[in-house]
């Protein structure tokens, strides 16, 4: 029907749509929780039109923020609650429903990876969704990295003497911890991510230590942007120009390296055992058994998983223990005991009792993130109690159990004996163990997605723990340098130095 006919012209259904746009404009402006069932727990302030004040608090607070809510005295957000954080609204769950929602593939964290890093976007196609590269990548890392840690701990070992010395020095003086650690644990894993060659390349180090970052520093350069405008954005942002120049200075150098793999691999019919490299690049070639993957992108995205996490618990650990002299005296001891006695073998790992406490006390009060299992769920779910969750959420669980009065005596104080004698309790054995995950410790994440690699990131920081315990004298600056905060992210302080001094090992590691 011809809306002239009915006495409407064009102008009265501009003014009609443009009073309904303002009028909902105004809701989200004044209401700005509606459609989050019990509102956003950091709403906008008044006068606030936009949500970077909300973002900023999230930001500098969220610690605060989440603990406050949990604890309302009204009860109303005991279970879970929406929140504005840099990544836009998302629930944050209890962890009482931890182990419900552990396994339920409802829960989706390569949707949540796709979204909140603009998996998309060219420079983050290393999130995209791709089931099929994706479990080859975990597969690989899962079930081949985790049953040759065995043969990988001497050159691992190996790795670590060579990069202290080239790293630390020798009388006593500051260094800056973080930045001197980093570079150990790259040139250590990229040892057994991509093999003897490329361990010791400068620039490969530089890219695999700095990819992390420039990856970071360009996902949050997009998200000040409308979804709808990030293609664009990406195009323009110095920052994802930056990222993409990475990847592909990346690309050149592991690609020439992979082409002769592969071409060594067709030549000798029996790329023999005993002979073949024993690496990331031969596990995805041999779990992919022909099927297309992006290799380069693989050693990138391992590069994001691995390098910066685990040299923060070192970092972290090595600000814990630097003014407890008798801790170091008796994890010195710990080292001597089983490494001189049984050398670099998974028992001897097994056996650090003392040190794995010491890590897993580091993770307890400074997990990477105080929020962990970041899911988007693919269906509206109910949860046993009745708990709605809408399709399309974002989550995460907040590890707030962890720091809890009521699950660990002295809750708030750095205790590295904590776990070495629970573990002596029936029943705690196993629990008490860094690589073990519950919802009162998840720092390696729980369930189906629990992080794959922290097996061989166990490994890696106790091997360099022995050496840098035997090999130096370590004290702080002043000071334990604090935590740095940012949203539900927690980092040792980069800028945190500690002063350390060449000493005679009793044994040689
Ligand atoms: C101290 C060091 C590390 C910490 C604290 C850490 C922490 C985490 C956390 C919290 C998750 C998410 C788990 C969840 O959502 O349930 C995760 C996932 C993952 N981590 Fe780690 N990680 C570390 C080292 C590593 C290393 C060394 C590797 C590789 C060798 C690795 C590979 C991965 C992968 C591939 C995933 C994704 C698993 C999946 O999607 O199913 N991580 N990690």
């Amino acid at each position: 029907m011809d809306p002239e006919r009915l006495g409407v012209r064009d102008s009265d259904f501009v003014r009609g749509g443009l009073a309904i746009g303002i009028a909902i404009l105004a809701i989200i402006v004044l209401f700005p929780g509606i459609g989050y069932k019990g509102g956003l727990v950091n709403n906008k302030k008044t006068f606030e039109l936009s949500w970077s004040h909300a973002k900023r608090r999230f930001q500098s607070g969220a610690r605060e923020l989440i603990t406050a809510a949990f604890n309302q005295n009204d009860g109303k957000h005991k279970d879970a609650f929406y929140m504005v954080t840099d990544n836009g609204v998302e629930m944050i769950i209890h962890p009482k429903y931890a182990n419900e929602i552990r396994n339920d593939e409802r829960f989706s964290i390569s949707a949540y990876n796709e979204q909140s890093f603009h998996g998309r976007i060219p420079g983050f196609e290393m999130f995209k969704e791709n089931i099929v590269e994706e479990q080859l990548f975990i597969n690989a890392v899962r079930s081949r990295l985790t049953r040759s840690l065995g043969k990988l701990l001497g050159p691992i070992s190996e790795e670590v003497t060579s990069a202290l010395r080239q790293h630390w020095t020798d009388k006593w003086h500051r260094i800056s911890l973080h930045s001197t650690v980093l570079p150990v644990i790259a040139q250590q894993s990229s040892r057994v991510f991509l093999g003897e060659e490329l361990c010791h390349n400068a620039d490969w180090l530089r890219i695999t230590v700095n990819h992390t970052v420039s990856f970071f520093m360009a996902v949050e350069a997009l998200r000040v942007w409308p979804k709808i405008l990030r293609p664009l954005a990406a195009k323009f942002s110095p920052m994802c120009k930056n990222l993409r120049a990475e990847i592909e200075e990346a690309r050149r150098i592991i690609t020439p390296i992979l082409e002769n793999r592969r071409a060594q691999r067709q030549a000798h019919s029996k790329y023999a055992a005993s002979t073949k490299p024993d690496d990331l690049i031969e596990w995805l070639e041999e779990t992919a058994d022909g099927r297309s993957y992006d290799a380069a992108g693989a050693q990138l995205k391992i590069s994001v998983a691995a390098i910066h996490t685990t040299s923060d618990l070192l970092t972290q650990t090595l600000f814990n223990i630097a003014d407890n002299p008798a801790l170091i005296r008796d994890l010195r001891r710990e080292t001597m005991s089983t490494v001189g006695t049984h050398g670099w073998k998974k028992a001897t790992l097994y056996n650090m009792k003392l040190m794995d406490s010491v890590l897993k006390e580091t993770q307890r009060l400074k997990p990477i993130s105080i929020g962990t299992m970041v899911r988007v769920t693919l269906d509206d779910v109910t949860l046993s109690d009745g708990l709605r969750v809408p399709r399309g959420t974002k989550t995460l669980v907040s590890c707030h159990n962890m720091w809890d009065k009521g699950v660990y005596d002295n809750a708030d104080q750095f205790d590295g004996y904590r776990f070495y004698e629970l573990r002596k309790l029936p029943g705690q054995e196993n629990s008490s163990q860094l690589v073990s995950t519950s919802p009162n410790h998840f720092a390696f994440g729980h369930g189906l997605h629990a992080c794959p690699g922290r097996f061989f990131a166990a490994a890696e920081v106790k091997i360099t723990l022995c050496h840098i315990l035997l090999k130096y004298d370590i004290r702080l600056v002043g000071e334990r340098p604090n935590v740095i905060e940012h949203g539900v992210a927690q980092y040792a302080n980069a800028w945190g130095q500690i002063e350390i001094k060449r000493r005679e090992e009793e044994i040689a590691l």
